[in-house]
């Protein structure tokens, strides 16, 4: 079937009429991918549909959630039992419990935990927690790794000498930027004398212990060990954002594959199973001070809701299932190596870096360790990239500083087919 767009971009149309830019979040758009977005109109496994037809092998999989495929049959039906019986009651129900005990299982670093909405919500909360519990106000966050919009991550690099933050986008007033501190990810010098100058004014440090959002940036593991020395020498707390690596880099995220212990945890995405959902925990001497049980005030009218609590315990229980994460990790290195080889054999530079069940692929020659060495990347290229993948139906995050998601449902056919149309796309580059 030849690719046609022409009812997307009707949609897209007239959704831009009323929601800004057309979408409710802004990277679907495909502004960096230099075509309009197409619309979706259902999921199946390893696939999507849009509304003119198209199918495509979807590796965006809802930027994550969806690590078990498209409605799949085990998540489907408890959403539907569970919905007959009523979507929320804003009252504590009993599957919120069930859900956080196996989190918890998954993650012994946390001893507490407290369900909200988004990644985002998560983020906040944990970073208004680590401000109530040490007394401190700045923070510390890697250039290129992003947490969700609360206005005090909204802050990039400033050009002075110790890169104390400037806002990334009207709104966020200069004051808050102030207390947000800017570091280079894999930079453990560079953090060390942060901490000389600020250690005693420092709430936390948060990061993405695996980076998924300038492209996938796999961390030295000695910078990690040392961001857990520093924030403990200088009685900082480390909040690991696995909003995007928990249940991916493994069942027990990257603090599991690293072996680090966090103070705080944040999470989202798989917990939710496809629903809304973010989640933060961690030790209990931090967690107890969240209101009502302490003074920190968080609340959420939806958090826990039962749908979400239900869908996030069908999937937890389906990547249970004995070799989920081997097979995870193997299909992940078949499509990046393959990936590899083929830009090689086109003559095009390419770097990638692939863990658990996420890789990136950059368009440039050199080592892909940090947000500078990301930004060397040929944008324009993977954006020529990406449109011949999706009218061949694969469908790529549209965007080179984003992952490529595998999930349970990806077949080996999926990804030979996935290769095969690379290998013809690269050749146009
Ligand atoms: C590590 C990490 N932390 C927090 C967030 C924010 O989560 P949400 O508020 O979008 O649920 C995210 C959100 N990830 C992006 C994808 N890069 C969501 C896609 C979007 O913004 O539409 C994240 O990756």
């Amino acid at each position: 079937m030849t690719f046609r767009d022409e009812k997307s971009c009707q949609a897209f149309a007239k959704a831009q009429i009323i929601i800004p830019g057309g979408v409710n979040s802004p990277v679907r758009a495909f502004k960096s991918v230099g075509r309009e977005p197409v619309f979706i109109e259902r999921g199946e496994g390893a696939y999507i549909w849009d509304i003119d037809g198209n199918r495509y092998i979807d590796y965006v999989g809802s930027w994550g959630p969806l690590i078990v495929g498209h409605a799949h049959p085990e998540v489907v039906e408890v959403i539907k039992r569970v919905a007959e019986r009523g979507t929320s009651y804003g009252a504590p129900t009993e599957v919120e419990t069930v859900l956080a005990e196996e989190v918890l299982k998954a993650y012994p670093s946390m001893e507490m935990i407290r369900m909200v909405n988004s990644g985002t919500e998560a983020t906040m909360s944990a970073l208004r927690l680590a401000r109530g519990a040490t007394g401190r106000s700045k923070i510390v966050k890697f250039e290129g790794c992003y947490h969700g919009h609360a206005d005090q991550l909204l802050i990039k690099a400033g050009s002075g000498a110790l890169t104390f933050g400037v806002p990334s986008s009207p709104g966020v007033p200069t004051q808050t930027a102030t207390t947000t501190i800017s570091a280079r990810f894999n930079d453990l010098q560079g953090l060390a004398e942060i901490f000389q100058s600020e250690g005693e004014d420092i709430a936390c440090v948060i990061l993405e212990p695996v980076a998924g959002n300038m492209g996938v940036v796999l961390p030295d593991v000695e910078f990690l060990k040392g961001v857990r020395r520093l924030t403990e020498e200088y009685g900082a707390l480390l909040i690991f954002d696995e909003v995007m690596t928990g249940f991916r880099v493994s069942y027990g995220g990257a603090q599991a594959h690293f072996g680090i212990d966090p103070d705080l945890t944040c999470l989202g995405k798989v917990i939710g199973g496809g629903l809304p959902v973010g989640a933060y925990g961690g030790k209990r001497k931090y967690m107890s001070q969240i209101s009502p049980s302490g003074p920190i005030y968080q609340a959420g009218t939806l958090s826990g809701n039962p749908l979400a609590m239900n869908a996030g315990l069908a999937t937890l229980k389906l990547l249970q299932r004995p070799g989920t994460y081997q097979e995870l990790q193997a299909k992940t290195l078949r499509l990046s190596e393959g990936l590899k080889q083929l830009a090689q054999e086109a003559g095009l530079p390419i770097w990638v870096n692939a863990i658990g069940a996420m890789f990136s692929a950059f368009f440039t020659a050199e080592p892909v360790k940090d947000y500078a060495s990301a930004c060397t990347s040929d944008v324009e290229g993977f954006a020529k990239f990406f449109r011949g993948m999706l009218e061949r139906g694969i469908y790529l995050a549209p965007s080179q500083f984003e992952a490529v998601f595998l999930s349970t449902a990806h077949t080996e056919a999926d990804i030979d087919q996935t290769l095969e149309q690379a290998r013809s796309v690269l050749k146009t580059l």
